[in-house]
């Protein structure tokens, strides 16, 4: 008999059907209010789930008796209680290292807006504004031989790194858990405190994981620490930053404007101040979203679902040195 699987969220006909030739697969294109209490059903004969976003904690995986693997098609896992999912014996895999160029183009695309006021000026042109030659007042700041600090310099960081470094002859300053030899030696790259990186860089980009430890990482003392002239880019996850403290930090003009990917709420309310702010880009969590990148991951996840069906080692697996 083929396993029991759940695809909880929107994948490729060709993944599906890859899917589909080894599992019983029961396809929610995504997760709604309509069909969460079919989901739950499904669930309790479930050997492995696929898909992003779903929040498996105790509470759920009680529910989930016959599970085998959470087949995650994102790379950050905070969405994953990893201790409750290990204790069962439960294997948890990720999609690291496909989505690294197109997340770090992501970045690179919110740091040229904000400092080059792109959006800000594209409205202006739109709004019929544009009368004379461009004046001082809608002038934006340079990028290139800027200092770049990246808090959580992994796989997305130094991928940003060598793009800022090679293609904009950028400084390159990181904060970190650990040293990034990679990046010291190849981009020149300087391990710095986060005090020292936030004094000295001109763009502050984020990219941790969420975890206990960088959960408001970002709060009024660190923005107090940024250059006015600087921009802070947040591309990890929305609960690293306290909203209120980049928001006082944006209106008091601590530093010079924000490009967000993510969001603590999400999608962020439409009446949110920071979408109110003329110098805050605000993306719709699409670090990873070209067809191309997100085809890819989902290829990725189908990998890590059949092979831990299989009894095989997944290829990106999150805790599997931990079970056995
Ligand atoms: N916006 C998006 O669409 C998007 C896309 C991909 C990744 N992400 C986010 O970016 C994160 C990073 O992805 P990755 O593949 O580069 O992961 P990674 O594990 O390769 O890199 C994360 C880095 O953060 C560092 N880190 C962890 N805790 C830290 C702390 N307290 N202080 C300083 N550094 C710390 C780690 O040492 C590591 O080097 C993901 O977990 C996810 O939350 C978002
Ligand atoms: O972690 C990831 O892969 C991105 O945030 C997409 O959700």
């Amino acid at each position: 008999m083929k396993p029991k699987v759940i695809v909880y969220s929107r994948v490729p006909d060709e993944v599906l059907t890859r899917i589909k030739k080894e599992c019983d697969v029961t396809y929610y294109e995504k997760l709604t209010n309509d069909n969460y209490s079919d989901f739950m059903k499904e669930l309790t004969e479930a050997e492995g789930v696929l898909g992003s976003g779903l929040k498996v904690d105790k509470q759920l995986l009680e529910k989930a008796k016959r599970l085998k693997v959470v087949s995650n098609i994102t790379v950050g896992y905070d969405n994953l209680a990893i201790d409750e999912l290990t204790a069962r014996g439960v294997l948890a895999t990720n999609t690291p290292t496909v989505l690294d160029d197109t997340v770090a183009d992501t970045m690179m695309a919110l740091i040229l807006t904000t400092r080059r006021r792109v959006v800000e000026l594209d409205q202006l042109v739109k709004n019929g504004e544009w009368k004379d030659s461009i004046a001082e007042e809608h002038f934006g700041l340079d990028v290139h031989h800027k200092k770049l600090g990246i808090i959580g310099m992994g796989r997305v960081g130094q991928t940003l790194a060598k793009r800022a470094y090679a293609g904009f002859d950028m400084e390159i300053l990181y904060h970190n858990r650990s040293r990034n030899e990679w990046a010291e030696d190849t981009l020149q790259a300087k391990y710095c405190s986060l005090e020292e990186l936030l004094e000295q860089s001109d763009v502050v980009c984020l990219l941790t994981p969420l975890t206990k430890e960088t959960e408001g990482l970002m709060g009024n003392q660190q923005f107090e620490l940024m250059k006015s002239s600087a921009v802070f880019i947040n591309g990890s996850r929305g609960a690293t930053v306290d909203e209120q403290a980049l928001i006082h930090a944006l209106e008091e003009g601590k530093i010079y404007a924000a490009g967000l990917d993510v969001y603590k709420e999400e999608p962020v309310p439409v009446d949110h101040p920071l979408l109110s702010m003329r110098n805050v880009v605000s993306l719709p969590h699409i670090g990873s979203a070209t067809h191309e990148t997100r085809h890819n991951m989902a290829q990725l996840a189908a990998d890590n679902l059949l092979a831990a069906l299989n009894g095989a080692s997944p290829p990106t697996p999150i805790n599997e040195k931990d079970l056995s």
